[in-house]
């Protein structure tokens, strides 16, 4: 007897080979671009499978929101990733946290302290890590690099923990980047997806035996990274013991715990430590970015700067208070996170249940990605998307129109994994953009001869759009912007 059911198609995508699936359409290094001429040629959902894992990639705001965001309660689920996740310990990291109890008792965690109310009690702090940061520039720009590193981790180090890094070789700050390096560049690298992941039994190989040695390195790896996670809160610990800390995100919610459990230390500290790595790269690609646009439009840079000039006069240094004054600043801030996608892929979603949309059949268990470059370079929403045009949000449109074309609503990601950071990460960029803009000229850096030398921009990170180290002339603005910034020393707060 023929079955009554509706036939149950799977979303569109290019055709597979047999058994290995799209795997040679998934090396392209800019895996988002690949994704974009998926999207023109099959549409807004496209369907590929490596090895039998569907990979589903939505490619447009009403895919995005409909899926990932109205039905976030079936598709915030995390691949179980074998190697990642149970030999090297980032089980417990907050990217990697499977849906359920304790990812909803870590996002609980992070929401009593980066919730936008609370962010105002961080500002003293980023203030201040803002001006060191701007001090650095000035005396050494070509290290822009070191001096954003050092930076981000600091700032991460002093909202977390508390802790206040020292100016060279700091211990906390050697253990992140030794950590972070391992999680991106070593457990993660290609995707994060090893033999272990699709053979499982391999993990239980003896040590001796060929090709174990995956094993071996994940034991000094989850050493590193357990490290990384109990030295800083074993800090926070002790300073509070001793009655004179910092207030941070672990004392705050240490001093509010009544009981405090093993399980709610356990979560402290990972979540914490979460925060590490999260922050490191995004803000670091955010700010390369920035940099990038100035250097290129220099008639932005200019008119940024007038407005900043405006309002602030020539006497001090943009402070948090300005910002409903700064239109234009905000419009900067806003393209060069649409411009940049510092994620242009997200973070995988996985769906725990079988769905339909619009008469697609989607499997429970495929890995669903936010095509976050396709939506930003959509030229409905965004026309001339691939230049960079702060002056496109300034145009008065309906509250509707305005909410679809802010970047702000896809780049962070969507639903129940939405950044958790995005108001602190907010703050801080928008600090750091102010003050750079209002103390320092951008421009191209020049040969011998004094001709600009144009930058050649790759991409080589298949996670992050972080652009490679390029060349670039920071310098202050004049006499003056320099006074005030050297003024900024040993005014911490
Ligand atoms: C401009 C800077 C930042 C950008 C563009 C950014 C973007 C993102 C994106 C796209 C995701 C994936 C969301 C998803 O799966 O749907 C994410 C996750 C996350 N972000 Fe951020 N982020 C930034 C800064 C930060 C900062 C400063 C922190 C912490 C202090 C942070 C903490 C996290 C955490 C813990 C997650 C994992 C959330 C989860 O899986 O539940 N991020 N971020």
């Amino acid at each position: 007897r023929k079955s009554t059911a509706p036939a149950r198609y799977l979303p569109p995508g290019p055709r597979p080979v047999p058994i290995l699936g799209n795997v040679l359409d998934l090396t392209a290094k800019e895996l988002w671009l690949v994704a974009t001429k998926w999207a023109a040629q099959f549409g807004d959902v496209v369907h590929v499978h490596i090895m039998g894992q569907r990979l589903i990639f939505l490619s447009s705001p009403e895919a995005t929101m409909e899926l990932l965001d109205r039905k976030g309660s079936i598709y915030s689920d995390k691949p179980p990733f074998v190697m990642a996740g149970e030999l090297c310990g980032c089980d417990d990291m907050v990217a990697f946290t499977r849906y359920g109890d304790k990812s909803k008792r870590q996002r609980r965690l992070l929401n009593q302290a980066f919730g936008v109310q609370v962010i105002p009690s961080y500002h003293p702090l980023i203030q201040s890590e803002t001006h060191s940061f701007i001090r650095r520039l000035v005396a050494d720009p070509s290290k822009y690099m070191d001096h954003l590193r050092r930076y981000a981790g600091g700032l991460t180090l002093s909202v977390v923990y508390g802790y206040e890094a020292s100016p060279n070789n700091d211990k906390f700050l050697t253990l992140g980047e030794e950590s972070v390096d391992i999680l991106a560049n070593k457990i993660t690298s290609g995707g994060g997806i090893w033999p272990v992941d699709i053979f499982p039994s391999l993990k239980h190989l003896p040590r001796w035996a060929p090709g174990s040695s995956f094993l071996t390195k994940a034991d000094v790896w989850k050493a590193k990274m357990e490290e990384f996670v109990d030295q800083p809160y074993n800090f926070v610990k002790a300073s509070l013991k001793s009655g004179s800390y910092a207030p941070s995100f672990c004392s705050t919610l240490l001093e509010g715990e009544r009981e405090c459990t093993e399980q709610f230390e356990v979560d402290l500290k990972n979540t914490a430590n979460s925060m590490y790595g999260a922050s490191m790269d995004t803000i670091i690609t955010s700010f390369c970015h920035f940099l990038l646009a100035m250097m290129l439009h220099p008639e932005i840079l200019e008119k940024a700067q007038k407005e900043l000039d405006s309002v602030l006069g020539p006497d001090r240094l943009p402070t948090f208070s300005d910002r409903p004054s700064l239109p234009f600043i905000d419009a900067v801030v806003s393209e060069v996170y649409r411009w940049g996608v510092v994620l242009p892929m997200s973070l995988p979603h996985r769906l725990m249940e079988d769905d339909v949309y619009r008469g697609m059949f989607i499997p429970k268990g495929s890995l669903v990605f936010a095509n976050v470059w396709a939506i930003t370079r959509d030229e409905t929403l965004f026309p001339n998307a691939s230049a960079f045009l702060p002056e496109r949000y300034l145009e008065k449109v309906d509250p509707a129109l305005a909410k679809r074309r802010d970047p702000r609503n896809y780049v962070f990601g969507f639903g129940r994994r939405r950044c958790p950071g995005v108001h602190l990460a907010e703050s801080s960029v928008w600090l750091l953009v102010a003050t750079v803009l209002a103390t320092l000229d951008i421009s191209k850096a020049k040969d011998d001869f004094g001709h600009p030398i144009e930058p050649k921009i790759e991409f080589n990170n298949a996670i992050f759009r972080t652009p490679d180290r390029f060349e670039c002339n920071i310098h202050p603005r004049s006499e003056h912007s320099l006074k005030l910034v050297r003024e900024t020393e040993g005014a911490r707060a």
